[in-house]
């Protein structure tokens, strides 16, 4: 269900509070930008995915590790400058989606 159709309900507005209709309106168009953003913050997961194994096995073809944890602090502050302190939390899965658990 998207969120033009959610029941009212689903919006946790109380249904007669003045401007109720206003709030459920603002809410589902808010709701369907959100929406959009977290497909596209998956594709682009995705995509890092994909890129992140590329520099896997050509690393792994030649021997080398698994592994640079010297980019992963890299990593870790580039997040963490873009985004304050949770944002380490959010490289931390990223990470762990890409190149799998340590
Ligand atoms: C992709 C790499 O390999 C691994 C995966 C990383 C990532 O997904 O960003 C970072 C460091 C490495 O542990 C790399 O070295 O750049």
């Amino acid at each position: 269900m998207n969120a033009t159709t959610a029941p009212a309900s689903s919006t946790c507005v109380p249904s007669d509070a003045p401007g109720a209709a206003e709030a459920n309106a603002v809410i589902a168009g808010a709701r369907e930008r959100i929406d959009a953003l977290d497909a596209e913050i998956i594709a682009l997961i995705r995509r890092r995915m994909a890129v992140s194994d590329e520099v896997k096995q050509a690393r792994l073809a030649v021997g080398g590790p698994r592994l640079a944890l010297a980019r992963e602090m890299e990593i870790l502050a580039t997040y963490r400058d873009g985004l304050g302190g949770d944002g380490t939390t959010i490289a931390m899965t990223v990470l762990e989606l890409c190149r799998g658990k340590l």
